[in-house]
């Protein structure tokens, strides 16, 4: 696969070269790594090729019939009023073909340029989205949105303005001079030697615009992050009457980006004027040289004409390349981020049946470890002597012993951070044990492909999460092959109809990000339906921190109780009173279990759980 390869491509590179710091623009790789993505349009490329090529010329030729027009008709004193005509009739037709063919080009490549785009967009979500927690925890959210929204926009840049510039404006230069060395090659010479100076001039104010453009966006990004940062605890804001300090430091913040503008278009204006004055000198210079060369007749005046339209020419490619600069720089940092991102592979996948040449999916789960069929799983769960870390020598489980039987309600109670969600963490395969082995009615649950693990266990988070989208969504998850009535039956089957029919549109109420029109309480009750419809065989249930009013907690000890029937269950709670009926309670203390029993054999082991409930009977939570 042409991806693959580019991928490929840019490992080895990386190999090759490890040192170079990471920000740093690695071009030769960028452009190994897009070569991939780019084969596939070969023949649209081409087709730019030709369209560019033909609107270069339909350009360039159009001093030259000017100068014929000139010298062989005006000062040759013909008086041929056709030749004259058909002139200006091929004049005209060169316009319009240098209109027609740029707007052909520059659709082409935007449609490459976007295609690709998209394309690497896509590959990149769907990579991401396989990775595992343990990447989660290293990458942050931002950086990765930035990789999927900006690095990739800067990629369609590459395309439409980099590699166009490129293309469009080395072609114009290169025929510019080819055109002057056939009208006159002492004055294409003399031409030539302002050429450097003016490379060297827009280098350096390239450069010095650079530095003011990253001070703009700097400054620009503190002060979304400002922004940001107060909308987020507004409240908090408000509570300690923090208003006016918080209006002087944004009004500082916008104070410098300000001034930043101001010098970027300073910066601008003074690069822009310079380049005319340039323009204007280059051209008195070649009218004074060239000038004298007709005066003595060693020049004939039109070439003389078309010199000067080409001088004049000559300087918007150098502008426009010296512009793209900046943005190859930003192309190929962006390209080298996104491509670093694709070289990470997840660390947590299916494992391929034996002698199996591909990575198998669910479908072909019927090797060795497929004697577990999804209807006849019963919830046996076995943690055998696991061991886990999160990072190397930090010991967050050790030899964690723990035999579920198939149908047991488990109640998981400790102090913060005595490892209660990392044990589930484990189960969902969210990472992998370092030791021991963790398996659902005997299979190890490295051997079950995920989609199957997922299915089979079924898990409500502490923080419920609910999408932008209707309630009927958001309990079905997208899945339409749920139909609305047992959408509506799981939620009377949890309690959640009543306050689901309360809401404006009912079940087709929108619900804004994160469902933060609803209550801690009735996000729970909504992923207690979502279980009942996915109908999973074994229920984790991590139970909200937050307090609940008394009414909710009876709601959700009610839908407990019916979604736990005939499904293994795994309770991991906050308040005690949610897990007191259950079979067994599993005390957690420093990644062991310390402790286990029913509630009243716990009670009277006098030991950590008495401890516990003594604490949430005064109200402090456990
Ligand atoms: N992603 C992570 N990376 C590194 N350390 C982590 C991570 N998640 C949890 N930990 C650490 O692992 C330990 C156990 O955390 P865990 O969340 O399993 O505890 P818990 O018993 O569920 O706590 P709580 O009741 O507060 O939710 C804690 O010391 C925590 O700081």
């Amino acid at each position: 696969m042409r991806p693959a390869q580019a991928i490929h491509n840019w490992q080895t590179d990386q190999k090759a070269d490890p040192n170079l710091p990471e920000q740093k623009p690695q071009y030769v790789s960028a452009f190994r790594a897009l070569s991939g993505y780019v084969r596939p349009h070969i023949w649209a490329f081409i087709g730019v090729f030709c369209c560019t090529l033909i609107a270069i010329l339909s350009d360039l030729l159009q001093p030259f019939l000017m100068k014929i027009a000139i010298d062989d008709n005006l000062l040759a004193g013909r008086n041929d009023y056709k030749g004259l005509l058909t002139i200006c009739a091929v004049y005209l037709g060169l316009s319009l073909s240098s209109l027609l063919f740029t707007y052909l080009q520059s659709n082409l490549l935007q449609h490459i340029g976007q295609s690709i785009v998209a394309r690497v967009r896509k590959q990149l979500f769907g990579h991401i989205m396989k990775q595992s927690m343990r990447y989660f925890d290293r990458m942050s959210s931002g950086s990765l949105i930035t990789h999927v929204s900006s690095d990739t926009e800067a990629l369609n840049q590459f395309f439409s303005q980099v590699l166009l510039s490129l293309f469009r404006d080395g072609l114009t230069l290169l025929f510019i001079i080819v055109m002057m060395f056939q009208l006159d090659t002492t004055l294409a010479l003399y031409c030539l030697i302002l050429l450097p100076i003016i490379s060297l001039i827009a280098i350096a104010f390239r450069s010095f615009m650079r530095t003011t453009y990253q001070l703009a966006r700097t400054r620009l990004s503190r002060l979304v992050a400002f922004v940001a940062e107060n909308l987020s605890g507004m409240n908090l804001v408000q509570v300690f009457h923090q208003q006016k300090e918080q209006e002087k430091q944004f009004n500082e913040r916008n104070g410098l980006y300000f001034q930043a503008n101001i010098r970027e278009i300073r910066t601008n204006v003074v690069f822009g004027r310079t380049f005319d004055i340039l323009s204007n000198l280059s051209i008195a210079f070649v009218t004074w040289i060239g000038g004298n060369a007709v005066l003595g007749q060693n020049l004939e005046f039109g070439v003389l004409y078309a010199f000067i339209t080409y001088i004049r020419q000559f300087f918007q490619p150098i502008n426009t390349i010296t512009q793209q600069w900046n943005t190859l720089q930003s192309a190929t940092v962006a390209i080298t981020r996104i491509w670093s991102v694709f070289a990470n592979k997840p660390d947590i996948t299916d494992r391929k049946p034996e002698h199996a040449e591909t990575q198998y999916s669910e479908d072909d789960w019927e090797g060795p470890q497929a004697s577990l069929s999804i209807d006849r799983v019963k919830g046996r769960i076995d943690f055998d002597d696991i061991s886990f870390s999160y990072e190397e020598g930090v010991p967050i489980i050790r030899n964690l012993d723990l035999h579920i039987n198939p149908g047991e309600l488990i109640g998981v109670v400790g102090t913060t951070g005595a490892g209660k969600s990392s044990l589930i963490s484990l189960l969902c395969r969210f990472y992998d044990v370092r030791e021991g082995s963790i398996q659902i009615d005997g299979t190890d649950v490295r051997d079950i492909p995920q989609a199957t693990l997922h299915r089979l266990v079924g898990l409500v988070q502490q923080e419920p999460y609910l999408y932008s989208g209707s309630i009927i969504d958001n309990v079905r998850m997208f899945d339409d092959t749920i139909s609305r009535e047992e959408v509506i039956q799981a939620c009377e089957f949890v309690g959640a109809n009543s306050i689901i029919q309360k809401l404006k549109d009912g079940y087709d109420t929108k619900l804004s990000e994160r469902g933060s029109g609803l209550s801690a309480g009735e996000r729970q009750l909504i992923s207690f339906a979502r279980i009942i419809v996915f109908k999973p065989k074994v229920l984790i249930l991590d139970e909200a921190s937050a307090n609940l009013d008394s009414h909710t907690e009876q709601l959700i000890q009610n839908a407990l109780h019916v979604v736990s029937q005939n499904r293994t269950t795994i309770v991991i709670a906050h308040r005690l009173s949610t897990i007191m009926q259950a079979d067994r309670i599993i005390v957690m203390s420093h990644g062991e279990i310390v402790e286990q029993g029913n509630h009243q054999q716990l009670l009277e082991q006098e030991g950590h759980y008495l401890e516990l409930y003594q604490h949430s009977q005064g109200n402090i939570a456990v």
